[in-house]
């Protein structure tokens, strides 16, 4: 059952001087936001009595002596600590973590997978979560989990929050609503959200079916990378992301809290809505980012660079230079690269890749990497362009050619990613995936030349 928000149960702040509707631009900013006047204390966080009888909660991202501390103060109709009665274990069986490592299925290869049909079934965030890749340890926080979403069904009085994880969104099929205790997030395809780790939130189908990719990153969180030498413009602009500003329900309902804690699921039963926060500030927020508006660098006389150079965010691992998760996007751009083999060159690599169509053909996989579709290339196995592919960027007349309609992505990590059992048995796995590089003939006949 679709049910979006009720306008009439809504509350939500007026949205300041330039701001897009709904939505405070930035990047970590230090926001503010009140839906009701007065309702944020100013010069404090915490009054002996908040107005409107409201009580001051901080949700902490970072650990409190973190260099540059990530939290947010809310001030909320009652303190989350009402909401949490006894825990019941439930079963999400499609929704696996790290350690994940099936004895029966292989991950050593090169894999790629057509859509994942909807199934007819009724499927919301929590039941139509299909984890597809683990790698790392949710326990120890380091590593990430690759999902595909199928979602028909809004959450109706059902409430979710992860403590294992911030959830990266990468919408390819319908439009969502992020109802969180910190404000309304709409997303559709080319767009992306990010959901903090612990934020309460409820999702709502806009319009169905709904299918997409999510990457749950265990470790340190997301941020923009670091451009050295490309200095401060191009790429992922920093007010191009949007947190959006408060908005509460005062509704009493009997509704359930649904907990992902240490790759468990636990579910508590509440009287009401916990979208309750009226207020908050502080720099630890969902946000959304629209990646048409990312700027692609690249190469502007030859060579091919490294895909690093399209890096939305990053999410560090402690070692520096080595993500735990980099999040890269192929998106429509110009080459121009003279007397250049263009498409992505053959390779291994440390990193695992992990790859999502959005939409468009990939200059890499003219055929079998459709939208919807994933592939994984795993730690220090070769792959690189097909037969196809090959043949046409060795032998292409080169101008200045676009790259059009065309938007993939990698979820790439330090970390061997594991199979799950439904990746490798239940999902469209392309058997014959390997095949595409196999008529790849030997060109060598001991004779210089360009062959
Ligand atoms: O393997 C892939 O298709 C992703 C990729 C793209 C690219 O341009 C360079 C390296 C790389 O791994
Ligand atoms: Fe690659």
């Amino acid at each position: 059952m679709n049910r979006p928000i009720d306008p009439h149960q809504l509350t939500q702040a007026a949205t300041a001087t330039g701001t897009t509707e709904g939505y405070m631009p930035g990047w970590g900013n230090d926001f503010e936001t009140e839906a009701l006047p007065g309702a944020l204390p100013q010069g404090m966080n915490s009054p002996q009595k908040c107005n409107y009888g409201l009580y001051g909660e901080q949700l902490s991202g970072t650990a409190f002596t973190a260099t540059r501390p990530e939290r947010t103060w809310c001030y909320r109709i009652r303190p989350s600590v009402k909401h949490s009665h006894r825990f019941e274990k439930i079963d999400l069986p499609y929704w696996k973590s790290a350690p994940c490592i099936d004895p029966d299925v292989i991950s050593l290869g090169q894999y790629r997978w057509d859509p994942v049909a909807h199934s007819g079934a009724g499927l919301t965030w929590l039941t139509g979560m299909r984890t597809m890749t683990t790698a790392g340890d949710v326990n120890t926080q380091v590593g990430m989990a690759s999902h595909i979403y199928l979602v028909t069904e809004s959450m109706v009085d059902d409430y979710f929050f992860s403590a294992d994880s911030e959830l990266l969104v990468v919408p390819q099929e319908g439009r969502l609503r992020f109802a969180t205790e910190l404000g309304i997030i709409d997303v559709e395809p080319k767009e992306i959200a990010i959901l903090p780790r612990g934020l309460v939130y409820r999702v709502e189908v806009l319009e169905g079916p709904c299918r997409g990719f999510v990457c749950e990153n265990y470790g340190q969180k997301f941020e923009l990378p670091g451009r050295g030498p490309i200095g401060a413009n191009c790429m992922a602009n920093p007010r191009d992301f949007k947190s959006p500003v408060a908005a509460f329900e005062d509704r009493e309902a009997p509704s359930t809290v649904t907990v992902k804690w240490c790759g468990q699921f636990h579910t508590t039963k509440i009287g009401h809505s916990p979208l309750d926060v009226v207020a908050w500030h502080g720099n630890y927020a969902p946000v959304k980012y629209d990646l048409r508006t990312y700027c692609p660098v690249g190469a502007i006389l030859f060579d091919h660079p490294d895909p690093s150079i399209f890096t939305v965010l990053t999410a560090p691992s402690g070692v520096p230079g080595t993500a735990n998760i980099d999040f890269v996007l192929f998106r429509e751009r110009w080459m121009v690269m003279e007397d250049t083999f263009r498409p992505p060159w053959y390779h291994k690599n440390i990193m695992s890749e992990l790859m999502g169509n959005i939409y468009g053909q990939y200059d890499a996989k003219p055929q079998g990497f459709v939208p919807g579709g994933m592939s994984l290339h795993n730690m220090m196995l070769p792959h690189g362009p097909d037969k196809e592919a090959f043949e046409k960027a060795s032998n292409a007349n080169l101008g200045p050619d676009k790259l059009d309609q065309t938007m993939s992505f990698m979820f790439e990590t330090r970390f061997p990613q594991h199979l799950t059992e439904f990746a490798a048995k239940e999902a469209p796995l392309q058997d014959d995936y390997i095949d595409c590089w196999t008529s790849l003939e030997k060109k060598f006949d001991g004779t210089p030349g360009k062959k």
